[in-house]
């Protein structure tokens, strides 16, 4: 692989104009994106967006306006399928929402979540669970939480050709013994922080989430790897930035975590044209002529 290599920490200033045809957002390649190519846009400075999505038709809009990653999220659990947390979720639920999302998208490189369970075990159990994201639902990557502690599990996915996301920070599948806290306040946390991320990158992550973590943090860290970090609750400096699709549209209900910007209000748009359908029946002027077949 020829690769201009830059020295790790050191980022392009921006991206040159020869560049522009390559890009993950506004490039002009149609067919479907890899690894390869998030690897290649940290070399060239470039900032890129992750959107969560968890069906076809969704996927298929953010694909067609040009959205490079979508994470088919444990976050499903309460942002899909009416959990509280993302804790319950299971593989196959995991395996029918992502191959739902791969067949919605011809251009995003899709990466799956592997739920709570599935990977804690050992790296023959994360093997086995990553291998039916990648094999059913067609997933180019999967991707799994915990630095240090998840280290032997990147390894052999990554050795069996299955590239691998890292989420370390905020992870929610730990609810139950870490809550929703800020993660890597105070100088050993931040040195945890750094090592986890490190461990990592060393296991072969071709990328890694920070969830919910200072920023001056997450940019030092960002600065110190050569894979791309993607942030959410992270600051502006991370290389790459995440949201949750029903919270970024505002569909969500009820209250979303404050790193949240809402760009629409599809919780009232869907609500208003509901009720509109329902006057329209109620009232009966739904259905009209143009409505009918004789
Ligand atoms: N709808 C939704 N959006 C998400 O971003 C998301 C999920 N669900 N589920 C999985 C995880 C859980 N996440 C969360 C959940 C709660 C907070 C939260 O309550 N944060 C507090 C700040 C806490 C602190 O300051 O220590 C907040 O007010 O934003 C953050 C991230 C992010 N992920
Ligand atoms: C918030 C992102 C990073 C995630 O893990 C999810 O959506 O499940
Ligand atoms: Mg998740």
């Amino acid at each position: 692989m020829t690769q201009l290599s830059a020295a790790p920490g050191a980022r392009a200033a921006q991206s040159t104009p020869s560049d522009a045809g390559k890009a993950l957002y506004g490039g002009k390649s149609s067919r479907r994106l890899t690894v390869r190519d998030i690897t290649a846009a940290k070399e060239r400075g470039e900032k890129w967006p992750m959107l969560t999505a968890y069906d076809a038709m969704t996927a298929s809009v953010f694909d067609e306006a040009g959205i490079p990653v979508m994470l088919v999220g444990d976050s499903a659990g309460n942002c899909h399928l009416g959990y509280d947390t993302t804790v319950p979720v299971t593989l196959d639920e995991m395996t029918m929402l992502a191959s739902a999302v791969v067949r919605g998208t011809g251009r995003a490189l899709i990466v799956g979540d592997l739920p709570f369970g599935t990977y804690q075990e050992s790296p023959v159990q994360a093997l086995r669970s990553a291998t039916r994201l990648v094999k059913e639902a067609g997933v180019g990557a999967v991707k799994l939480e915990g630095g240090e502690r998840s280290h032997r599990q990147i390894e052999l996915l990554v050795e069996s050709g299955i590239p691998v996301m890292a989420h370390i920070g905020l992870t929610p599948q730990s609810v139950n013994a870490m809550g929703y806290r800020v993660q890597g306040r105070g100088e050993e946390a931040a040195q945890q922080l750094l090592r986890d991320a490190k461990a990592v990158q060393d296991a072969g992550a071709f990328a890694v989430v920070l969830e919910l973590v200072p920023a001056e943090l997450a940019a030092e860290v960002t600065r110190t790897l050569h894979i791309p970090t993607v942030g959410i609750g992270a600051g502006p400096e991370t290389d790459a930035q995440v949201l949750v699709w029903t919270d970024m549209l505002g569909l969500t209900g009820g209250r979303v975590p404050k790193f949240v910007k809402k760009y629409a209000d599809l919780r009232q748009v869907i609500g208003d044209a509901a009720k509109s359908f329902a006057e329209d029946v109620v009232g009966g002027t739904f259905p009209q002529e143009e409505n009918s077949v004789h």
